[in-house]
This record gives C-alpha cells, sequence and structure tokens, in this order.
C-alpha cells in the first residue's frame, strides 16, 4: 500500500525571470526585475535574469530529464513581458515560446502548471504606477484574458499570482524586491490592487474556460510562535501572523480583510480603497490553494513602531538561507487551512524545499544529503496531512534546477539538479535520483 495515491501529483517548480534568460529575444521587454538588477547592490553581485539558465533555449533538454526522473507536473510561469512588451501590444512570439514548452510537456505526459504572475511586471506598467495604480486590474485582465484564449485548450490548471506577500510587502515596504519600495501605505494598496487582478483574472477564467480547467492562487504561509508566553510576545505573534497569513487569507476566503490588521496598517496607511465590491471580487470561488512553505517564524515584541514584531533567530537546524528546517509546521499550517479556511478545497504544495552549499564532487555527483533529509521530513509531514483527512492533491519541490535567487542572485542553489552556470549544464543531483524513488514507489 502506498502512501501517495495514484492520482497524488509529484511535481516541481520554476519561474520565468528565474530560468528562461533569453531577456530580450522574440520581443520580449523589460521587466522591473531586469531594471531592478541593473540598479547598484540591489542584487548579489550584480547578477542578473539575462541568461539565467537558458531554459528559454533548453527546455526540451530540461523537459527531458523531468521524464526521466519521472516528474508528473511542472509548474512554471509565464512572463508577462513577453506576452504584452508594450501597454497594449500582443506579441504572438512570446506565447510560442509557451506553446512550445507546454507542447513538449504533454507530449511527455508531464502535466503543466502555470502561474501568470510570478513578479516580473513589464517595466511599461511600473512606469505607469505599477501595482500602485488600480489600472493594473485591467492589464493584467487583458494579459490573463490573452493566455487563457491562446493556451487554454492545453493548459488546464492556472495560478493566478504566486505569493501577493511578496510582490506588495517584501516589494514595496520591506524593499528587498523590485522594485524595491520602503513604504507601508504603498505596500498596502499594492497588497490589494494584487488581489483585485487575482479576482479579475479568476472572473475572466470563468467566462472563457472549459470546466476541466482550474484555477487558484498561490500563497506563501507561515507559522508563527511567540518567543515567550509572555503578553507582548503573543501580541507580536498575534500581528506577524496577520502580516504574514491572514491578510490575505481571510480576504480571499472570508471575503473581509482582518480587522485586527485594517486597524494597524490604517494609523499609518490610507485604506479607504477598499469597498464591498472589491472584497466580492477578491473573494471569488477557488478550484484550489497553493501553499507555498519553507519555515516557520519565532517572534518576539519588536519596537519598528509599526509591526512591533521582531523575528528572532532559533538555535536549530538552518538551511543556506538562514531558514530554520521546520516540517511540523507545514503540517500546521495545512491543518489551519482546512479547519478555517478551504475545508475540502483542494490543495497544493506549490513550492517547498531548500538551499544548500551544492558542491559537484571529484566523482562528478552533487550528494546533498541535507537537502534529502529535508524533503523527506517535509512528504512525511504533507503524508501525516493526508492521513488526517486533508485534500491534497500534489507536491511542486522548488526548485527543478538551480536558478537566479532574487536578491541572491545565483548564491544559493535550491535545484534537485545543479546548473554550472558557465556552461550549462545540467547535473542531476542525489536529491533527484532520491525524488525519482519516492515519485516509484510512491512511499516515504
Ligand atoms: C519565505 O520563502 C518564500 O515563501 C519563498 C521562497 N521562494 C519563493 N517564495 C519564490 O516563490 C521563489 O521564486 C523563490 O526562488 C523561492 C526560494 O526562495
Amino acid at each position: 500500500m502506498s502512501d501517495f495515491n495514484k492520482d497524488f501529483l509529484f511535481g516541481v517548480a520554476t519561474a520565468s525571470y528565474q530560468v528562461e534568460g533569453a531577456y530580450n529575444e522574440d520581443g520580449r521587454s523589460m521587466s522591473i526585475w531586469d531594471t531592478f538588477c541593473r540598479q547598484d547592490g540591489k542584487v548579489y553581485n550584480g547578477h542578473n535574469g539575462d541568461v539565467a539558465c537558458d531554459h528559454y533555449h533548453l527546455y526540451k533538454d530540461d523537459v527531458k530529464m523531468m521524464k526521466d526522473l519521472g516528474i508528473e507536473a511542472y509548474r512554471f510561469s509565464i512572463a508577462w513581458p513577453r506576452i504584452f512588451p508594450e501597454k497594449g501590444h500582443y506579441n504572438s512570439k512570446g506565447i510560442d515560446f509557451y506553446k512550445r514548452l507546454t507542447d513538449e510537456l504533454l507530449k511527455n505526459d508531464i502535466k503543466p502548471f502555470v502561474t501568470i504572475y510570478h513578479w516580473d511586471l513589464p517595466q511599461w506598467a511600473d512606469d505607469l504606477g505599477g501595482w500602485l495604480n488600480r489600472e493594473v486590474v485591467d492589464w493584467f485582465g487583458e494579459y490573463a484574458s490573452k493566455l487563457f484564449n491562446e493556451l487554454g485548450g492545453y493548459i488546464k490548471n492556472w495560478i493566478t499570482l504566486n505569493e501577493p506577500w511578496c510582490s506588495s510587502f517584501l516589494s514595496y515596504f520591506i524593499g528587498e524586491h523590485a522594485p524595491g519600495h520602503k513604504d507601508l501605505g504603498e505596500a498596502v494598496l499594492v497588497s490589494h490592487n494584487l488581489l483585485l487582478a487575482h479576482g479579475k483574472a479568476v472572473e475572466i477564467f470563468r467566462h472563457i474556460n472549459s470546466s476541466d480547467s482550474k484555477i487558484g492562487i498561490t500563497l506563501n504561509l507561515n507559522e508563527v510562535f511567540p518567543a515567550t508566553d509572555s503578553p507582548e510576545d503573543k501580541a507580536a505573534a498575534q500581528i506577524a501572523d496577520g502580516f504574514q497569513n491572514r491578510w490575505f487569507l481571510d480576504p480571499i476566503f472570508k471575503g473581509e480583510y482582518p480587522k485586527d490588521m485594517l486597524e494597524l496598517f490604517g494609523k499609518y496607511a490610507k485604506t479607504d480603497f477598499i469597498t464591498d465590491d472589491d472584497l466580492k471580487q477578491i473573494s471569488q470561488k477557488l478550484d484550489f490553494l497553493g501553499v507555498n512553505y519553507y519555515t516557520r517564524a519565532v517572534v518576539k515584541k519588536g519596537n519598528d513602531g509599526i509591526l512591533n514584531a521582531e523575528q528572532i533567530d532559533v538555535d536549530n537546524e538552518k538551511t543556506e538561507m538562514g531558514w530554520e528546517v521546520y516540517p511540523e509546521s507545514l503540517y500546521n499550517i495545512l491543518m489551519r487551512l482546512k479547519n478555517e479556511y478551504t475545508f475540502d478545497l483542494p490543495l497544493y504544495i506549490t513550492e517547498n524545499g531548500a538551499a544548500y552549499k551544492d558542491v559537484v564532487s571529484d566523482d562528478g555527483h552533487v550528494h546533498d544529503e541535507k537537502r534529502i533529509e529535508f524533503l523527506k521530513k517535509h512528504f512525511k509531514q504533507v503524508k501525516r496531512f493526508i492521513d488526517d483527512g486533508g485534500n491534497l492533491k500534489g507536491y511542486f519541490v522548488w526548485s527543478l534546477m538551480d536558478n537566479f535567487e532574487w536578491a541572491h542572485g545565483y548564491s544559493k542553489r535550491f535545484g534537485i539538479v545543479y546548473v554550472d552556470y558557465e556552461t550549462e549544464k545540467r547535473i542531476l543531483k542525489d536529491s533527484a535520483l532520491w525524488y525519482k524513488n519516492l515519485i516509484s514507489t510512491r512511499t516515504i
């Protein structure tokens, strides 16, 4: 008796800006990440996605590699600047790449899962205000509509946004990601426009796509623990949970923003742009929820004057990103979703993985035991959730291959496949062979 039934999907995930390269090929225009990478000090060693893993040209080899590993689904994102390189100007050459990629996947019995937006906003949109300009909702609708019409016959699983928390708070408040603003008021407005755009795409999808097609969103969620039982730390954990999780889960699944966060944000940011009609658009029924999980958070009372919740360093095993390895929180998050938000709605782990100091040994292999252990522990938690009645339909390991890790450039390796960026040679890490075995036995 296997642990994962025949319908469970074992997948891998990537994103356009992180793997494609070909940044100015076949009509693609600049994205905010092309711009951000060219600004001094924003990205490690000035790295950028101009070439990346050259997936744009090497996709056939990459699909064959997935096939050989027994991969059943591939989550990738579409680069908006390939499809609409200028406002209102559709570029059919851009779509053609995704038709080629999707055709190759389907020929190899690999299910495509497409993320419509994984952070590479066209620069023309940002020049017009980007996610700060509510018109972006219509631009996103035009983009999504074109994808559904051109690819909807082949692609049956759609994710509107990858991690709106990152596209808003990490990019407009914390400032670590493009476009690198540091304004809470902007971040709150951006988070709302992102969710409106999500709802717009769902609305359009329901009018265009056949019933065998599914649409959802991917959220990065973590479990927040107070550093101590003190009332101050518990209050900090509540705010951190609201900032990271409930600000997105509540409007999407409950049709309202969390009151505590509205009140807190309201002290520093305008929130009067939120209307009841907006919340209706945001909270339309979904076919699934994608969950990206990497680590938990332990917070104490902070003094930043806004959230006053400061993450502490926990003395426990960590990955190369400094993220604590804490698989139990994956189970806890999934159970919370099931009990409070999604109930029987299908869930996917759309990202889980780890960066480690991977090196090619003298034997030509990459012996990434730590990554195998990381994945094993997290798959066990997912199995636990399924055994407890959870409706988990699949798991996408982040990532298929080493790739451009945003502000960390190419300094962090998340792949189960090693990439030699000098030669673009791919080397299966031991974790890829471990995954191949897991897929074939379906037993953790
Ligand atoms: C706290 O981690 C976030 O949930 C997160 C981690 N990750 C992500 N989101 C993004 O979706 C990927 O593009 C990153 O490459 C990947 C690895 O950093």
